[in-house]
């Protein structure tokens, strides 16, 4: 119906703008020679998801792989630019702090569990919302195994019951 398309083309963007935000981290992790994974933060924002997800009403054990896809992606992302920047440094205008996006990344984490939880109140993914959704994940340096690891992730999603 026309409100589960509403959520799925706000799924999109904001799977896009969380994605977008990597350069920006890779960026900044570059300039402080900073490793791409931490695992600390990792455990924040499980943990945060997971209290998000309960707050919207999802059932929070059910979003960790997704949660853990979306940051499988996000590493993956900013290995790419890392691996070219090796061969074109970057100049001039630095990026936003480490602090300031990941600030931006908790505020889309929540916005992902209200907008999933509104999605499926109208039923599972389909196929089809699945394919259109793929087709809509567009950030640079994101591959197709990274876009089919998300969306299976999503499938995994649940309502609390
Ligand atoms: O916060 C960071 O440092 C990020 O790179 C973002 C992010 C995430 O997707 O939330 C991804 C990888 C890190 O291991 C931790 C968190």
């Amino acid at each position: 119906g026309s409100v589960s398309n509403v959520s799925l083309s706000t799924l999109s963007s904001t799977l896009n703008q969380r994605m977008v935000l990597m350069r920006d981290v890779a960026e900044f992790k570059a300039v402080h020679h900073l490793p791409v994974e931490d695992l600390a933060r990792e455990d924040n924002v499980i943990s945060a998801a997971r209290n998000e997800a309960a707050e919207a009403g999802l059932d929070p054990q059910t979003v960790e792989p997704f949660v853990h896809a979306l940051m499988n992606a996000s590493k993956a992302i900013q290995y790419r630019y890392l691996a070219d920047w090796l061969a074109t440094p970057q100049q001039g205008a630095s990026a936003q702090t480490l602090a300031s996006s990941r600030e931006q990344i908790q505020q889309l984490d929540q916005q992902l569990m209200t907008t999933l939880s509104q999605y499926l109140l109208t039923g599972s993914f389909s196929r089809d919302d699945l394919t259109w959704l793929g087709s809509q994940l567009n950030a640079p340096n994101l591959s197709k195994a990274d876009i089919d690891n998300l969306l299976h992730a999503l499938t995994q999603i649940r309502r609390a019951v």
